[in-house]
């Protein structure tokens, strides 16, 4: 589905000059489906950011393969999102699709089907009425991804989609980025669990600031650099002078 790479080419992403992210070097490969893990500060929810055209780069770039970032489905953490915005489920999965319906438009019928078959998807059917506001954290999370499926975008970025969820939305949930990767879409997520990367994710970065490993999942969490990833964060000295400006800034 997805057709060129994601390339990071010597991306550091930096707040007031302290690099998050330092000199990342690599690639996505079209219908890949990987985890980004590391030790907590490592840089995984900075680098999404900047993924999505959140955050400017310090130096290097970022080539989406062509795509826009309207091509990109994005799941930001569970921390970032409003909740207590009046919504209905059914208003909150109808966002996905604001690129048909636009602004101020009409819900077309087709798009309406889709949005009732992406809460059945996600186990959420007769659920439409209800304000966002009265769910569950579990049941949030599957509406957020039935707004991702109602998005039907070419790449997922999902940051920590299985925080404070429990076993069986996660199984659940787990499911859909299955069939995500199925049909050839690009999927990135970060996560803390290495027993679900091993078991779902084939390719896995494991960052800590810098990258520590990337590439097939057994490879990249070997125990050496695990603890190589350990080590490096608890070297960081937060009072480091700032990085001095490299080589040009860009996206
Ligand atoms: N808005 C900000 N302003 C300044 N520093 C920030 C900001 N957001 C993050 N940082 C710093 O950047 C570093 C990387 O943070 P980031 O949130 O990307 O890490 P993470 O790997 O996603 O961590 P976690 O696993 O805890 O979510 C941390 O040292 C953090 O303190």
């Amino acid at each position: 589905m997805s057709t060129a790479a994601i390339r990071f080419e010597n991306v550091t992403i930096a707040y007031d000059r302290h690099p998050a992210v330092h000199h990342v070097s690599g690639a996505f490969a079209p219908g890949s489906l990987t985890a980004v893990a590391g030790p907590n500060g490592a840089g995984k929810s900075t680098l999404l950011k900047a993924l999505m055209g959140e955050m400017p780069l310090a130096a290097g770039r970022i080539d989406r393969g062509g795509l826009a970032i309207s091509d990109f489905g994005y799941l930001p953490q569970a921390a970032e999102i409003d909740r207590h915005f009046p919504l209905s489920v059914a208003e909150a999965v109808l966002l996905g699709a604001w690129k048909e319906i636009g602004a101020f438009g009409a819900v077309p019928a087709g798009v309406a089907t889709k949005a009732r078959e992406a809460l059945s998807a996600v186990g959420l059917s007769g659920f439409e009425r209800r304000p966002i506001g009265s769910l569950s954290a579990g049941q949030f999370q599957r509406v957020l991804f039935a707004r991702l499926l109602l998005q039907d975008a070419r790449v997922l970025v999902l940051d920590e989609p299985f925080a404070a969820i429990d076993a069986r939305t996660t199984r659940d949930l787990l499911e859909i980025v299955r069939r995500w990767h199925g049909d050839g879409r690009t999927v990135i997520a970060v996560l803390h669990d290495f027993d679900q990367v091993r078991a779902y994710f084939p390719q896995t970065l494991l960052l800590a600031r810098e990258k520590i490993g990337w590439g097939p999942t057994e490879a990249a969490l070997s125990p050496g650099n695990l603890k190589r990833a350990e080590a490096m964060l608890e070297r960081i000295d937060e009072d480091a002078p700032p990085c001095a400006p490299a080589n040009g800034a860009g996206h």
